[in-house]
This record gives structure tokens, sequence and C-alpha cells, in this order.
């Protein structure tokens, strides 16, 4: 067990750590508003924010901007984005009327964008227009519909924790969530989703929105130098502000595996891994990874042939996701390989 202690000055080291990174940030942006002190804490949907003529300006904005559009990172090139940073009016916009209205406790705009999903552009599951899951570098976030719902169909914004897709209906209705949950852009699958989505921090960030994000980072270069111990009390800290992270439940998983492969090798840190893995695959049902992990985590615990046959199982189903490449499909199937034969072998050694 890790003392608190060490998780709490890790907690504490972090917050300096990323206030120094998200006031960095922040301070690139459009400098300081005034604001009202209403607390962001949950996901908000408020009906009808914007009129549509505002929302009909800002796509008009959008499509005669020159030169193109810039480029977001999380989004494949079946999503289009421009920042609002480009589009004069919609940033005059944003920064006089809505931010204030909005009346939360963020005293910054971090950033925004318009985005554009297109269904057309979607060929293969590599490209479909979709933003895979991921946190906002913000503390709240605001999504405002700019076209309605029956002009495309899939899109709208999923919530890992709770799998759920908030969907806005018209032109102008705006979604409100805190940025630390971890979302998604469901894929369009018809038609043209249009979105403004802008990115609200404080400047003086006592309530950090995002460590959990940064310990993931911290625990992923620990890991990276062979810090195992370090890597899994980072894990930790990070689970303790965020419990449902399935990515850093995978991480979790693979630095115990690494414990017990390297150094420790009792159970001990095999049954931490299998635990962490069991947890990642229920946020995560659909991850390769995940299910990667918990075969692995299920091979090196099984004392009997069911709990391999349970490794085989995990890994036929990450077999059959979506998008592996043909490097993760050869890691699955050597895995896979070995988990029948340990089912096998466990049968004999029983059977005797
Ligand atoms: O499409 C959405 O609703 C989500 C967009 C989003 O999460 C983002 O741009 O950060
Ligand atoms: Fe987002």
């Amino acid at each position: 067990r890790v003392p608190e202690a060490l998780v709490h000055n890790e907690m504490r080291a972090n917050e300096r750590y990323h206030a120094r990174e998200v006031v960095a940030a922040s301070d690139a942006v459009w400098g300081r508003l005034a604001v009202g002190r209403e607390d962001v804490t949950a996901c908000r949907i408020l009906p009808g924010l914007v009129d549509g003529d505002r929302c009909r300006l800002i796509i008009e904005e959008v499509r005669r901007t020159r030169p193109p559009p810039s480029t977001f990172t999380m989004s494949g090139r079946n999503v289009r984005e421009t920042h609002v940073s480009d589009l004069p009016e919609t940033k005059r916009w944003l920064r006089d009327e809505l931010f204030p209205r909005l009346n939360t406790t963020c005293d910054a705009l971090y950033d925004a964008l318009v985005l554009r999903y297109n269904a057309e552009y979607s060929h293969s599951h590599a490209a479909r227009a979709a933003q895979p899951v991921h946190r906002d570098d913000a503390v709240a976030t605001i999504n405002v519909a700019l076209n309605d719902a029956s002009e495309y169909a899939g899109g709208g914004t999923r919530f890992e924790a709770d799998d759920t897709v908030v969907k806005l209906a018209r032109a102008g209705d705006a979604l409100l969530h805190p940025s630390h949950l971890r979302h998604a852009g469901a894929a369009t699958t018809r038609g043209e989703r249009w979105v403004l989505v802008a990115f609200m921090t404080r400047r003086a960030l006592r309530d950090i929105s995002d460590h959990a994000r940064v310990f993931h980072a911290r625990a992923f270069a620990a890991r990276q130098r062979g810090d195992l111990d370090n890597a899994l009390v980072l894990c930790r800290c990070a689970l303790a502000v965020d419990s449902r992270d399935g990515e850093l439940l995978v991480q979790a998983a693979k630095v115990s595996t690494d414990i017990a492969d390297v150094r420790d090798g009792t159970l001990r840190y095999r049954a931490l891994a299998l635990l962490y893995a069991a947890r990642a695959t229920k946020v995560l049902p659909r991850s390769a990874a995940a299910l990667h992990v918990f075969g692995l985590a299920r091979l090196r615990t099984a004392r009997r042939p069911a709990n391999a046959a349970r490794a085989v199982q995990a890994l036929d189903r990450a077999l059959g996701t979506e998008g592996l490449d043909a490097a993760q499909r050869a890691a699955l199937r050597q895995t896979r390989d070995i988990a029948v034969r340990t089912v096998a072998f466990l049968e004999n050694t029983r059977s005797r």
C-alpha cells in the first residue's frame, strides 16, 4: 500500500507544477475578463443559450475565412476546425457577450474552436468524423451546437464515465461541462455537424481541474525511465483524482505487471495488475489495450484452466476490435497463443 503522506505530497507538488503549466498556457490567450461566481461542477444543458442568427453568422464567418483553417491535433482529417482567434467577429462576441453571460468562476478563455464534423470524409474507422476520448486543458468547457441535430446522424459529446452521449437538438443549445471529465466527439455518420467549443480556465488555479492528466504524464515518464515504484505512486495519485480513467487503469496495470516481472516475483503485484486491468475493461470494454493487459494479467495469475480460458476470451475480443494496426494484431496473437498453450498445460497438469 502506498503511504497516504506520499500521495499527499505528490498532490501538492503536482498542484504547483500544473498551476504553472496552465497559467503559462492561458497567458498566451486573450487576457483577463470579469466574471461571476457560480461554480461549474457537473454537466449542464443550457437550451437556447445562443440565438439562431448568431449561429448562422459564426458558420458564415468560418466559411469565408482565409487562410485555410488551422489544424487541431485531437481530430483526424475528417473533422475540420477553425480557431476562434482567426474569426474576429466571433471572437469579439464570445469574449464580450457569451463568456460574461455564462457567469462561471473562470476568468479566462484558454482557447475556442469551431468544429465541423463531416460524415462524407469517413472512409475507414481510423478516419471517422469523430474525436477520441480526452480531457480539455481547462476548467470548464462550453459546447454550443451551431446547427440542428436533424441535419446529421450520430454526433454528440460522449462522456466516458457513464458512457452517455449528450446530443443537442437545436442550433444555439449548449452543454457546459467540467473540462477534466473524459469525453469524446461521437462519430457523425451522416451529414454535417457544427459546434463551437470554448475552453475556460481560472488564473488562480486553486481547484485545478486536470491533476489526473498531469499525474498520468508523470507516471508514464517514470515508467519510461524504469522508475517503477514512482510510476506506481503517480498512478495511485492520478487514480485518487479520477478512479474511472480507463487509460490510467491500463497504465497502472502495466506498471504493476512490470514490477512483478522485473523485480518482485510474488503474486502481490500480479494480483494488483489483475485488479487494475479488470477495472480498465469495465470502463473501456472495447479497448484493445485494456483487453490485452487484462488477458496478460489473467494469464499470469491463472492457476486453473478456466482462468487461462478467460484470458483467451479477452484476447479474442481485443482481436475483434476495430482499428488495430499490424503490430498490435501481432502482439495480441502472440499473447493469445501463449494463453491457449497455458490452458492446455493447466488441463494436463490437473488431469495427472
Ligand atoms: O464534438 C464534441 O461535442 C466534442 C468536442 C470536444 O470535445 C473538443 O473539441 O474538445
Ligand atoms: Fe473536448
